[in-house]
């Protein structure tokens, strides 16, 4: 009677954050939705409630309970203190459609295990040898779905060159172009409700996910084969052969391969086509920064003999642009945020977070505050000229879940606004183009722009 007497107690003293929880089990989640279909979380939903309650505050969404934090202390927090007090925590629909093996359901040891593979790939003497690999890839793309063309839209383009670039230069994968729609139907589904009736979001996602599953369980047991039984010829190091070595070796199995090749590619392609997208939109809203971009890319195409690729040199040049690459991804981050798992009680700032909340970190808390960003809505790319504190500007996260790809993203946009803007004139068709999401954010109309292309 005592024990149960003082944990009662103890219970009592935790002090939850302010906030409402909503009516049982859905909580706030319509508001939830209602604001992530206009692109507009932050300002219609965690805003309003941040002035109500503060920088911390509960709700429910999704049928659990959850606490969503802001700032760059909360951030620093939550992210640096992955597995030790909370773990990612991705909606059932999501698991089920990646992959229970992918990197993100890993925790400790076994996410370090396959994090290293992945490093691998993505370190900069790897990323080095991609360049080329990458420019040809963006080069062929322009050659045969721009030239000719008076309008194309910008945003599918991108989303089907990097499509393409994470499987063949990445994993060095041949795809069919049907592919890509495939895929397309499996995230259609990673944030719907896990029901699996006959027509619902999440039952055709899963026959897409089939699809794609059957598909790279045959590429790679050929890879395997061609491993283990060696050709002659020297088998290309890429991510694939890397993992396929990795399972050869016993340090991971086959439906690891599998998942963790689909979730890099959803991982990677998305983000970077819409941080593509917004960059560009930027650029035509601002005609005196995109007189100083072109400015920069001119003198390196200038250095360039024709039809020369890019270098690494040649990607160091480009600073202004990453500036406002960065600036766009500020302001636009492809990434709203992310749910964690408490693993225990967590004490923060006066407050209990119980074991078992979810907690929900976001990009726009510190990207949209005056505290960390002068004029926070105005776009002003130079402002990257300084260093910024940790934690503050967190387009690819932080802490231990740190975007793997976040180099190779660098690479694919620099290399795309370099061949775009010294081979083409373009003009937004619809410059107020509204922002949706679902469950990324994506312009609404696809981007369509005007194209003529420069005399060489
Ligand atoms: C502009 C493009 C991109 C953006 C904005 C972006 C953003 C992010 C963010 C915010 C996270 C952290 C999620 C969390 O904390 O839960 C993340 C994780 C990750 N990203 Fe990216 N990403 C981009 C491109 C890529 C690319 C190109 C790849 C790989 C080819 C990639 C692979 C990954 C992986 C594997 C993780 C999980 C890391 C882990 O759990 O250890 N991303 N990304």
């Amino acid at each position: 009677i005592l024990l149960r007497h003082s944990k009662c107690c103890s219970k009592s003293k935790t002090k939850l954050p302010p906030g409402e929880m909503g009516i049982p089990w859905i909580g706030e989640t319509m508001q939830f939705y209602k604001a992530q279909r206009k692109n507009r979380l932050f300002e219609d939903f965690v805003q309003p409630r941040m002035m109500k309650h503060g920088k911390v505050f509960k709700t429910r969404l999704m049928g659990s309970p959850t606490i969503v934090v802001n700032g760059a202390e909360a951030n620093r927090f939550f992210l640096s203190n992955e597995f030790k007090l909370v773990i990612s925590a991705w909606p059932s629909s999501s698991v089920e459609l990646m992959g229970r093996n992918s990197i993100m359901e890993k925790q400790g040891e076994q996410h370090r295990c396959i994090r290293a593979l992945v490093s691998t790939s993505l370190s900069h003497a790897a990323l080095d040898g991609l360049v080329p690999k990458m420019c040809n890839s963006v080069r062929l793309h322009l050659d045969r779905n721009w030239n000719g063309q008076d309008t194309v839209s910008l945003y599918r383009s991108t989303k089907m060159l990097t499509f393409t670039i994470v499987f063949e230069c990445f994993f060095g994968i041949e795809v069919e172009p049907q592919t890509l729609s495939t895929f397309e139907r499996v995230l259609e589904g990673v944030f719907a409700p896990p029901v699996s009736f006959p027509g619902s979001k999440f039952s055709k996602a899963k026959k897409a996910r089939r699809e794609i599953e059957k598909m790279l369980v045959k590429i790679v047991r050929e890879k395997r084969e061609e491993m283990e039984n060696g050709s002659e010829r020297e088998v290309e190091e890429t991510l694939l052969s890397r993992l396929v070595g990795g399972m050869i070796q016993g340090e991971i199995s086959e439906e690891e391969v599998v998942d963790n090749v689909v979730l890099l590619v959803f991982a990677a392609h998305d983000t970077t086509s819409f941080a593509i997208a917004m960059t560009f939109r930027m650029l035509a809203l601002h005609s005196d920064c995109y007189a100083l971009l072109l400015q920069e890319h001119d003198e390196i195409r200038r250095e360039q003999r024709p039809g020369e690729n890019l270098t690494v040199g040649d990607m160091k040049k480009m600073k202004y642009t990453w500036q406002v690459a960065r600036e766009s991804m500020r302001l636009f981050p492809p990434i709203f945020g992310s749910f964690r798992k408490a693993i225990v009680d967590i004490e923060y700032e006066g407050f209990t977070i119980p074991k078992g909340w979810k907690v929900l970190w976001t990009t726009y808390g510190t990207h949209y505050s005056e505290e960390y960003f002068q004029d926070p809505l105005t776009f002003n790319p130079t402002r990257f000229e300084e260093s910024m504190p940790p934690y503050v500007y967190l387009p690819f996260g932080g802490g231990p879940r740190l975007c793997a790809g976040n180099q190779l993203a660098k690479l694919n946009i620099l290399t795309f606004i370099h061949y775009v803007v010294t081979c083409y004139d373009w003009s937004l068709l619809y410059p107020d183009e509204q922002i949706t999401m679902d469950p990324l954010p994506f312009p609404s109309r696809g981007m369509p722009i005007k194209i003529a292309r420069k005399s060489p």
